[in-house]
């Protein structure tokens, strides 16, 4: 059994301790290899770590660490601060009647390094911004005498049927923001029939994320193609065991982080070793070429394969020349979070229908960002998307309220009748 001060010894390079859960661990040989880099837990060697860990690894990434067991710290000596057992307050859900005021609600509840993390977007944050303008700006033209008492919402995605043409698009974790994490966010699209594309930095393994699923929940798993390829290629392996996951999504557009200021400044006053974005992205491959990349994960996928993050109809034409390996692709700037001034998906999607018509037919065409009202979802879908992604907005529902607030999200399009638009246009 360690004293807190004997711990508080090992705080270098050289012989780093950190205590998790009340035990202690010598991490000091997994600091070089670290994905997160080795500052990260540099920063907490020799002091409780367990909040800052509990946060962001799935549970399963202590077995890990299990032959790195030194002993307990005596109890009395313990300052463990447990997130999980924090209260939570919730806020009053069903008086929240848009997305906007969802975020808002989140705002109050959730730390401020999970909301650093989530509100923040690159450089001035023009492209996030612009996402959501982007559709305000166009105008519809509604035609009359249209009998709008139904309206079919269920759709087919990738050849699933799907209880809606909203998914919940990859974002990282989740549990930052609320104890129940991804899983959260599963149960919380279920009663929907809501896609959902699990990220490859959630904070959750896929296989507890998609446990009580039932078999027509779908899913889809989001590749970030790590520097050490073997760690891709596990996920992968285990990624192709799970029935409920059905598509592979490769993500190109972050090929490193954007400058995500509102996320370095509060890392900065925390003294934490960098923003949770810098930290994510010390693996990821900045290098992806197209061939060799869609080659090498041929040869470990037995999903389709989703491109995520196009952003020219010329890259679109490139992509389809892959179908029908690559069956969809996903006009996305990241939410504005990678490299600002990108152009907004809507603006990309219009540039599809100018060039190349033709993409169309042969690879399904999602998009995201910025999408928080019906009438923008219905844009995109007059435009010729398939289906439309909400990021921020499932994490702050999640955030909100849990399991309720993902469903008070969900339910938010219902009530910002979506659907009677979609009737009077689709005549029109
Ligand atoms: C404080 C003590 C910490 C310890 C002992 C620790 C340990 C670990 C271990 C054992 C892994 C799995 C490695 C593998 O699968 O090869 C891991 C993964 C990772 N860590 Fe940490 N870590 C700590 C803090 C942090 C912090 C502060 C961050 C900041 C963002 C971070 C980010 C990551 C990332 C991104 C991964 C890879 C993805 C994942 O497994 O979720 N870690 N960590
Ligand atoms: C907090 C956060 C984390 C994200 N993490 C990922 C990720 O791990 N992989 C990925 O492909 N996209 C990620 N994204 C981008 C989203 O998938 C999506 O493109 C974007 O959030 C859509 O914009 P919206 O938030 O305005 O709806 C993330 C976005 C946010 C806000």
């Amino acid at each position: 059994m360690f004293t807190l001060s004997e711990v508080s010894e090992h705080n270098t390079h050289d012989s780093c301790w950190v205590i998790l859960y009340g035990k202690v661990y010598d991490v000091t040989g997994i600091l070089n290899s670290h994905p997160g880099g080795a500052q990260a837990i540099l920063r907490w060697g020799g002091q409780e770590a367990t909040e800052e860990f509990d946060m962001i690894h799935p549970p399963e990434t202590m077995k890990e660490i299990e032959q790195s067991y030194l002993g307990t710290v005596e109890p009395q000596e313990r300052s463990i601060t447990d997130s999980t057992t924090e209260e939570i307050t919730e806020a009053p859900l069903s008086t929240l009647l848009n997305l906007d005021e969802i975020e808002a609600a989140a705002t109050k509840v959730i730390s401020k390094k999970a909301w650093g993390y989530y509100f923040s977007a690159a450089d001035d944050k023009i492209s996030k911004y612009l996402n959501t303008q982007a559709y305000r700006s166009i105008m519809f033209r509604p035609r009359v005498f249209v009998d709008c008492r139904t309206c079919e919402l269920e759709t087919n995605l990738l050849g699933h049927k799907v209880g809606l043409p909203i998914f919940v698009s990859p974002t990282a974790m989740a549990r930052l923001g609320h104890p129940a994490g991804e899983r959260g966010i599963a149960e919380g699209c279920r009663p929907f029939g809501g896609l959902q594309i699990i990220a490859n930095n959630s904070s959750l393994s896929p296989e507890d994320i998609v446990e009580n699923a039932p078999p027509t929940q779908v899913f889809g798993w989001q590749l970030y193609v790590q520097l050490n390829r073997q760690l891709s290629e596990n996920m992968l392996a285990r990624v192709n065991q799970l029935d409920r996951i059905k598509f592979v999504v490769l993500t190109l557009d972050a090929p490193v982080s954007g400058k995500r200021e509102d996320d370095e400044r509060i890392n900065i006053q925390a003294n934490t070793a960098a923003s949770v974005s810098t930290q994510l992205f010390v693996g990821t491959d900045p290098s992806l070429t197209r061939a060799d990349t869609l080659q090498w994960l041929s040869q470990h996928t037995t999903k389709p394969i989703v491109l995520k993050g196009i952003q020219t109809h010329e890259d679109a034409i490139l992509a389809s020349q892959y179908a029908p390996f690559v069956k969809g692709i996903v006009l996305s700037n990241h939410g504005g979070r990678s490299l600002d001034t990108a152009p907004p998906a809507v603006h990309t999607l219009l540039e599809l229908r100018r060039h190349c018509p033709y993409v169309f037919d042969k690879v399904e065409v999602w998009v995201d960002g910025g999408i928080r009202r019906g009438t923008d979802a219905v844009k995109a879908l007059c435009l010729g998307a398939k289906a439309v992604g909400i990021g921020r907005p499932a994490l702050w529902g999640l955030a909100a309220g849990g399991v309720e607030g993902v469903e008070r999200t969900l339910q938010s399009w219902f009530f910002s009748k979506l659907w009677s638009s979609v009737a009077f246009l689709t005549a029109g």
